[in-house]
């Protein structure tokens, strides 16, 4: 029997990830740190999954369990299983990264020369590269060869909307939106790369990587701050407002034709991409919070994320960048008190002023003409 671990048990987890290996008749066990869903599951070994889109239905996962992602019962099950997947956030690999060194610690002492392939499902950029640099850490270093020949550390691209879910009567039900695709780097796996359906294979990731993150998440998080500009709760509200919908696909052209630029991408197909996308954020059936799709505002300004990146392709290649940098100045309006990145970003805001807290989070030059222009678009914005 297959079995393999997954870090975090949440919307993605339980939604996707988690559900795509159990349908592949490999046996799960969800490794996370809220209680009440390691006992839920480690009780039922079941859950249901609202598919919601075109078409609406329930599937059960079966066969799956659960452990407190701190036990040290966790390393026996890494020195012994065959897949390993996470989706805990792009922050918190650097603390399962321990634990995962010391699971294969063991696994190497027991001599087991099983391949054993690590999938960081998250949104960040070769995630699962970002993962080994944490675990080699950690690792007793007369270990590395084991870790190199046994080891696949794969990077990968994931996409399903998969907001809390709304189904109140039950703490494990998750809604996810139809649509789904996760593609893994065919050339990091160790030893036979597994058949799960769902799980598409290519040499060419960063192209899909940025497809994805540079379109659904650039299109997500400007609908998400102008909408709070706005006033509005949900995604949903935001993009049925022609204005911001405009923009939002304004911007989502902008850094599709760097991805065009980029990877070769035919241009009628990105449209229809891109037309897809924003049908995928009015679904209507899904609820899906403005504050889940803003939240850590700081990461999301990131010189790798979602916002500059596709900004300084722009830059690069002499493309229009007006609703992109609209989208980055109302990133700097973004409040929420429940988010310590938001508060964060909104003290350096405040002491700093607009172009030394641009610089700080996104490696922009504060004295550049883009600066001025994002400047520019924030005071319009904010007041
Ligand atoms: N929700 C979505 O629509 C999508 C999310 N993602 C990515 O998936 C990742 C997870 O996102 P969500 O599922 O939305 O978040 P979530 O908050 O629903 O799930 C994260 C889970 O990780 C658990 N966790 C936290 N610390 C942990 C630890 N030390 N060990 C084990 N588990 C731990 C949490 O308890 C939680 O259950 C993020 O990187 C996100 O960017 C990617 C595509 C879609
Ligand atoms: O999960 P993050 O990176 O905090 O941001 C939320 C984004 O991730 C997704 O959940 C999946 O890409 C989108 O629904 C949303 O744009």
């Amino acid at each position: 029997m297959t079995t393999a671990i997954h870090f975090g048990a949440g919307n993605i987890g339980r939604g996707f990830i988690g559900k795509l290996l159990a349908d592949a008749g490999i046996h799960v066990t969800f490794a996370d740190v809220n209680p009440q869903l390691v006992e839920a599951l480690s009780s039922r070994h079941s859950y249901p999954v609202h598919i919601v889109g075109q078409e609406v239905r329930t599937d059960t996962v079966t066969g799956v369990d659960a452990i407190d992602s701190r036990r040290p019962e966790l390393l026996e099950l890494i020195a012994n299983t065959d897949l390993i997947t996470t989706a805990v956030g792009p922050t918190v690999l650097t603390l399962i990264a321990r634990t995962l060194a010391e699971g294969l610690q063991r696994r190497f002492e027991r001599g087991n020369t099983a391949p054993l392939n690590i999938i960081a499902c998250e949104n960040q950029v070769r995630g699962t590269t970002f993962l080994k640099g944490e675990v080699l850490k950690h690792l007793d270093a007369r270990y590395l060869p084991e870790l190199e020949q046994f080891v696949g550390f794969v990077d990968s691209a994931v996409d399903r909307i998969v907001p809390p879910s709304t189904d109140q009567s039950d703490p494990l039900a998750v809604t996810v939106e139809t649509f789904s695709e996760w593609i893994v780097d065919q050339t990091q796996f160790r030893g036979p790369v597994p058949a799960i359906p769902g799980m598409e294979l290519t040499d060419n990731l960063m192209a899909f990587v940025e497809r994805k993150l540079f379109t659904l998440n650039t299109g997500h998080i400007i609908t998400a701050y102008l909408g709070a500009l706005a006033g509005y709760r949900t995604i949903g509200e935001a993009i049925a407002d022609p204005a911001i919908r405009a923009q939002v696909k304004a911007a989502m052209q902008e850094s599709g034709a760097v991805l065009i630029r980029r990877y070769g991408f035919d241009q009628a197909q990105h449209q229809a991409y891109i037309e897809k996308i924003l049908g995928r954020f009015a679904n209507p059936h899904l609820v899906d919070e403005i504050d889940r799709v803003g939240r850590q505002p700081i990461r999301k300004l990131g010189p790798e994320d979602r916002l500059i990146k596709p900004l300084l392709g722009t830059l690069e290649y002499g493309i229009d960048n007006a609703n992109l940098l609209k989208g980055i100045a109302a990133a700097f309006c973004y409040r929420n008190d429940d988010d310590p990145q938001a508060v964060e970003l909104q003290q350096r805001l405040a002491t700093e002023g607009l172009k030394t807290a641009l610089a700080h989070y996104t490696g922009l030059d504060a004295g550049s003409v883009v600066a001025e222009q994002i400047e520019q678009r924030y005071l319009a914005l904010s007041h």
